[in-house]
C-alpha cells in the first residue's frame, strides 16, 4: 500500500503557502502550525471533484496553482488520495450513506471522501486522517457547522469498521451495464475487482537490453522477452526518472498490454512504418527500436514534444510529423500502417480511474466516428501486401470489434492476419474467433492484471 499519508504526517512541517493563491474554500484563515498535511487533503479534494466535473480535469488541476504551490511530496500525496478516492468512489459512498440520514452539501462530502480514501485505502493512520478532517471542516464556515458530523462518521467507522461494500459500485451504472452486455456478469464482477487497487509499472524495453538484469534492478518481474524487446513489471513506485535505467534509455513506461499491438504489427529492420496516431510514442519506440524506418504523425504538437523527448533519450529515430492524419498530404505508402485511435479510454480505469467518471456515453458513438475516419485514411497508406494493425485502449465494442467488422465490409482488399498471443506478450485467452485480440484488466490478475486493449491485425492481400 502508498504509505503517502504517513510520509506527509511524520514530516512535521508546515506547509508554506505565503504569497500564493490558495483554494476558495481555504481562503478563512490561514494555516497555522498546526495545519500539517492539511492543505495537501485540500488540494486532493480539489483533484477528485475536478476529475468527476472534466475530461482531463485531473491533470489540468495538478497544473495549477493550489496543487503546483505544494511541496513535490505532498502533492503527490494529494493525488494519491484523489486516486484512491476515485478508484473506491463507489464503496466509499455505500459507507458513507449508512451514516448519514441526509444528503450533506458537497464539501462535507468531499471531506469524508478524501477522509476515508486515506483510512481505507492508503492506510494513512486513522487519527491523522480523522483529525486533518475536522480542522478542515472548521476552517470553512460552508463546512464549519458540520464539524462534529464529520468527526462522528469518520470516528464511527474507525470503531465499527466500514461494513460491506461491492466492488461495483465503483462503476458508474451506464458503463456496468455496458461491460455486463459485452463480457458477462461475471467478467464485469472481475473487471470492478480489477479497478480498485493502484496497478503496477510496467517497463518495456529497448532490444538487446536483458529483462532479467532490468527486473532485478528494479525489484520487479519479466513479464515477457522477445527479440524485440521485453517488459518488466515492478511494484516500485515514485519518480521513474530517478529509476536505474532510465537516463540510459534502456525503457520506457508502458503497460504490458500496449506493448502488444506494435509486436502484432511484427516490423522487421529496414522495412517502413507509419505511425498514424503516435504520441507520446510508446509503440513508436517500439517500431523504431525493431528497426523500422518510422513516420510518426500526431494531431497534437505538445504531446509529440513528449515523443520527441523519449526519442532523444532512448537514441531512437523516427520522422516526427505534427499534422491530422486524414490531412497529412504526402504520397507515401508503407509497409506496416499502426493506427492507435483516439479513444475513450475506458481500458486504462485502472490507473486512470477518472476516464469512467469523464466519459459521457455520446462519447463512445462521437470516437467511433473519429476512427472509422482514421480506419479509411490508414487503409490507403498500406502497401499491397502490408499490414495494418488497428488498435485502442478502449473497453467498448464500438471501439474495436464493430470498428474492424465493418472496415472488412468496406474494403475487401482486407483480410484479418490472426494474432498469436504468445507472441506478442498477450494472455491466450484474449484471442478472439476472429483472430483479434481483446485484452481485458481483468486477465493475468494474479500477477497485476493488464489494461485493457482491442488490436487486430489486417493485411492487404490487393
Ligand atoms: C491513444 S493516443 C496514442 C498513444 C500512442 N500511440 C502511444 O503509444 O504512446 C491517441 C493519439 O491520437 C492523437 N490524435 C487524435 N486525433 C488525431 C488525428 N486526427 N490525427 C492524428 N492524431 C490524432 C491524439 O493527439 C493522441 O496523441
Amino acid at each position: 500500500m502508498n504509505g503517502g499519508g504517513r510520509n506527509s504526517d511524520a514530516r512535521g512541517r508546515r506547509i508554506a503557502t505565503k504569497g500564493r493563491p490558495r483554494p476558495a474554500s481555504t481562503q478563512a484563515a490561514a494555516p497555522s502550525q498546526d495545519d500539517i498535511g492539511v492543505e495537501a487533503r485540500v488540494v486532493a479534494g480539489l483533484l477528485l471533484n475536478a476529475a468527476l466535473e472534466r475530461r482531463n480535469g485531473l491533470d489540468e488541476a495538478l497544473s495549477q496553482p493550489p496543487a503546483r504551490a505544494l511541496a513535490p511530496v505532498d502533492r503527490a500525496f494529494a493525488r494519491a488520495v484523489a486516486m484512491a478516492a476515485l478508484r473506491r468512489l463507489g464503496e466509499i459512498d455505500q459507507i458513507l450513506d449508512r451514516r448519514l440520514d441526509k444528503a450533506p452539501p458537497e464539501a462535507v462530502r468531499t471531506l469524508l471522501r478524501i477522509a476515508l480514501a486515506q483510512t481505507l485505502v492508503l492506510e494513512t493512520p486513522a487519527f491523522a486522517a480523522v483529525s486533518t478532517a475536522v480542522k478542515l471542516a472548521e476552517r470553512d464556515p460552508k463546512t464549519r457547522p458540520y464539524k462534529n458530523l464529520v468527526n462522528a462518521v469518520l470516528r464511527g467507522v474507525g470503531r465499527d469498521g466500514p461494513g460491506l461494500t461491492t466492488a461495483e459500485s465503483n462503476l458508474p451504472d451506464w458503463i456496468a451495464a455496458r461491460w455486463k452486455a459485452a463480457y458477462g456478469e461475471a467478467t464485469l464482477a472481475a473487471l470492478a475487482l480489477a479497478g480498485r487497487d493502484e496497478p503496477p509499472t510496467d517497463l518495456s524495453l529497448k532490444p538487446g537490453v536483458d529483462p532479467a538484469a532490468v527486473a532485478e534492478a528494479v525489484e520487479g518481474e519479466t513479464l515477457y522477452s522477445g527479440g524485440t524487446g521485453g517488459t518488466v513489471r515492478t511494484g516500485r513506485r515514485g519518480d521513474v526518472a530517478t529509476w536505474p535505467g532510465f537516463e540510459d534509455g534502456d525503457w520506457w513506461v508502458q503497460d504490458a498490454a500496449a506493448a502488444a499491438p506494435a509486436r502484432l504489427l511484427d516490423v522487421k529492420a529496414g522495412e517502413t512504418a507509419l505511425d498514424m496516431c503516435a504520441a507520446p510514442g510508446g509503440k513508436t519506440l517500439q517500431l523504431a527500436a525493431a528497426g523500422a524506418d518510422v513516420v510518426a504523425l500526431d494531431r497534437s504538437a505538445p504531446r509529440l514534444k513528449r515523443l520527441a523527448q523519449n526519442l532523444e533519450r532512448t537514441g531512437l529515430t523516427a520522422e516526427v510529423i505534427a499534422v491530422p492524419a486524414e490531412d497529412w498530404d504526402d504520397p507515401r505508402a508503407f509497409d506496416a500502417v499502426l493506427l492507435d485511435a483516439p479513444c475513450t479510454a475506458t481500458g486504462t480505469f485502472r490507473r486512470n480511474p477518472e476516464v469512467l467518471r469523464a466519459t459521457r456515453p455520446a462519447d463512445v458513438a462521437k470516437l467511433a466516428d473519429v476512427q472509422h475516419r482514421l480506419l479509411d485514411a490508414a487503409a490507403q497508406r498500406v502497401k499491397p501486401g502490408g499490414r495494418l494493425v488497428y488498435c485502442t485502449c478502449s473497453l467498448e465494442r464500438e471501439e474495436g470489434e464493430t470498428q474492424v467488422i465493418a472496415f472488412l465490409r468496406r474494403n475487401p482488399a482486407f483480410r484479418t492476419a490472426p494474432a498469436d498471443p504468445a507472441a506478442v506478450g498477450a494472455p491466450p485467452e484474449a484471442l478472439t474467433p476472429e483472430g483479434w485480440l481483446r485484452i481485458l484488466p481483468s486477465m493475468q490478475a494474479e500477477r497485476g492484471g493488464l489494461d485493457g486493449f482491442f488490436a487486430a491485425k489486417l493485411e492487404r492481400i490487393g
